[in-house]
């Protein structure tokens, strides 16, 4: 890399060149005194965290007093590292403040082995034209991003694809838009390489962003189509393992020629709704705004009278879909949160409890 390209990605020369480093991290670790180094997290095994440091690309693994408390970085993370270069170690020994934190599934647990990634600025939600066009799952996907602090923005993929599709394309590239309020939708084709130029004004210099999507919708081909014939993505990492057997590992943080920095890893590819509450409010937007003239402050939108969201369904303001979309996550998103604070056994007895009353109530119509 040249000290132009340098230069573009820490926007100022005299920052250490670690993708991503801004001055608010600089002034962050200055805390530091001492042999200490920053890097940033660009994949994570099991209890060893490769690290992309002003030294190259270093193996390190965290120090006792964070795994006394349960602090465990994530791809994407800027930490601090203890330098013992003279006996080749280095350790992890802070993370440095996250802008955005994306978690896994089960709500209401924070925790720290539920995290991802870290540091996202910026979502792409991948959906593609024909089987997986699903506003419902757009609704899910863009709460999850909303909730994780990165800024969406939503693809519609293969779009070269035109026959044989049960639906017309642009009938439903405007279904989508009429859901996403501000966020920006754009159709393009990973394949033919058609309206990639339209990416370009999210993909900057030292911009952290991720995929996520359903499988096949196409994320593998375009993070490829986007990275020309770069080789980093493509070439994988030789190294021990945990065990100090050879594995072949995928960088799950890597760069583009620009500077782009893209994140991609398991756990981002089979995301689930997660703790979302905020999110959900900012992905249905419009039904929050229409709950302020609800008769009851906390109407649940489903049976109270004089309910102004339902009013807006039956004069076709909102769809029945949406409205319908919008209760299962607030359910899903409620039963996360009891499962959080009474642990999985009390639900799992609950819902039995649940079944065994509605047999009874049966039971009891029966007679
Ligand atoms: N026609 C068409 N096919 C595409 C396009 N983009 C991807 N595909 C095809 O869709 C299939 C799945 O693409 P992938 O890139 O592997 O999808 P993915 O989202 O990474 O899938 P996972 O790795 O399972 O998460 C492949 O056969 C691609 O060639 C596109 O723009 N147009
Ligand atoms: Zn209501």
């Amino acid at each position: 890399m040249n000290d132009k390209d340098r230069d573009k990605m820490s926007n100022n020369s005299n920052l250490p060149f670690i993708p991503g480093w801004n001055a608010s991290l600089e002034s962050a670790f200055s805390a530091y005194k001492g042999p200490y180094i920053p890097g940033r997290i660009v994949t994570q095994h099991k209890t060893v965290w490769n690290i992309l440091t002003e030294k190259g690309e270093l193996q390190a693994t965290i120090s006792g007093a964070m795994r006394k408390v349960g602090k465990q970085p994530v791809v994407g993370d800027f930490v601090v590292l203890l330098d013992q270069s003279d006996l080749n170690s280095y350790t992890i020994v802070d993370i440095l403040p996250r802008t955005s934190c994306l978690s896994r599934g089960s709500a209401g647990d924070l925790s720290e082995d539920q995290l991802i990634a870290a540091n996202i600025d910026t979502i792409f939600i991948v959906t593609a034209v024909g089987h997986d066009l699903n506003l419902r799952r757009l609704e899910r996907y863009l709460t999850i991003v909303y909730s994780s602090g990165a800024k969406p923005v939503i693809l519609i993929n293969k779009i070269d694809l035109t026959e044989g599709l049960p639906d017309d394309p642009s009938a439903t590239i405007q279904e989508i838009k009429d859901i996403a309020g501000d966020v920006p939708v754009i159709a393009l084709s990973a394949l033919s390489k058609t309206n990639l130029e339209q990416l370009d004004p999210f993909m900057k210099p030292a911009e952290t962003i991720a995929l996520i999507g359903s499988s096949g919708v196409g994320k593998s081909t375009l993070i490829n189509a986007l990275l020309h014939h770069n080789v980093q993505k493509t070439s994988d990492v030789r190294e021990d393992d945990d065990k100090g057997r050879h594995t072949t590992t995928v960088r799950q943080l890597f760069l583009l020629p620009n500077g782009t920095i893209f994140v991609d890893n398991p756990g981002i590819r089979e995301i689930q709704l997660g703790d979302s509450s905020d999110g959900i409010d900012r992905t249905f937007s419009d039904i929050t705004e229409l709950a302020q003239n609800c008769r009851f402050k906390d109407c649940t939108h489903r049976n109270e009278p004089r309910c102004a969201v339902r009013e807006a369904v039956d004069q076709g303001v909102i769809t029945q879909e949406r409205l319908d979309s919008f209760h299962k996550l607030n359910d899903e998103l409620a039963f996360q949160a009891d499962k959080a604070e009474i642990g999985l056994k009390g639900v799992e007895k609950k819902k039995y409890k649940g079944i065994a009353l509605a047999r009874k109530y049966i039971a009891s119509k029966r007679q």
